[in-house]
């Protein structure tokens, strides 16, 4: 069972973002997580369309944008146009959700939904026939190096039990507080993508990625699921 890692670049070195990220993924991560922060969504601010357009240049990994910004659809068309290989759209946000996981499908562009810790595992489940991949936040957005809430635990549950009754061609990302020592129980518990910013960037980058590699067979030996 393949378990992905996505490095959330918040954590990285954003005056050499290209090299840290060719660290992570020479080490073997799969995605690249790219925060897309507005200062309104979340009270944070961090990157744009233009970086996503360079980053684009600098690696041919699968780069998985995450935007937490309140007006989807006024920036859908610059991410699109930009490269963005997932682009993952919050519910909370302003606009029609499922408009906007068709328009990003429509575009070429694999198209991801995402909740906040507080919103319920349910407001997803009609979406999720729209979606290739659907994340669920484990902290809340806005910031790196937080704690993972336990209480998320259950979501990811029934997330994954819901898209394994129907089927559904979607993975299960997690964003927020994965760390090498709960990130088995994570994925025993249904996720598929691992998106992890400070426990990848602080440190030894290409080690932490082969360790977390690591705990993912762990996680996936432990899974009541399978993919
Ligand atoms: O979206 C995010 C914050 O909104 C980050 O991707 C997330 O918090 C990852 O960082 P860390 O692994 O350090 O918790």
């Amino acid at each position: 069972m393949e378990i992905k890692l996505s490095p959330s670049i918040l954590s990285a070195d954003f005056a050499n973002l290209a090299r840290d990220i060719k660290i992570a993924t020479d080490a073997g991560a799969e995605y690249v997580h790219v925060d897309v922060m507005d200062g309104h969504f979340v009270p944070n601010i961090t990157i744009g369309a233009p970086v996503v357009k360079s980053l684009r240049k600098a690696t041919d990994k699968v780069l998985d944008v995450h935007l937490m910004i309140s007006d989807p659809d006024q920036y859908l068309d610059d991410f699109i146009k930009a490269g963005s290989d997932i682009i993952t759209v919050h519910y909370e946000s302003n606009g029609d959700t499922l408009e906007q996981l068709k328009k990003i499908r429509a575009a070429g562009v694999k198209a991801a939904c995402v909740i906040k810790p507080k919103t319920p595992a349910e407001a997803l489940f009609p979406l999720l026939p729209y979606c290739d991949m659907v994340l669920i936040m484990t902290v809340e957005p806005g910031f790196g190096g937080q704690g993972f809430i336990p209480e998320c635990m259950d979501k990811i549950k029934a997330v994954r039990a819901e898209i394994q009754k129907h089927g559904y061609q979607c993975e299960l990302e997690i964003d927020g507080g994965a760390k090498l020592n709960n990130t088995a129980d994570i994925v025993a518990a249904g996720a598929d993508v691992i998106v992890a910013g400070s426990a990848v960037f602080g440190g030894d980058i290409a080690d932490n990625v082969k360790k977390f590699h690591e705990v993912f067979e762990e996680g996936a030996a432990k899974a009541v699921w399978t993919k």
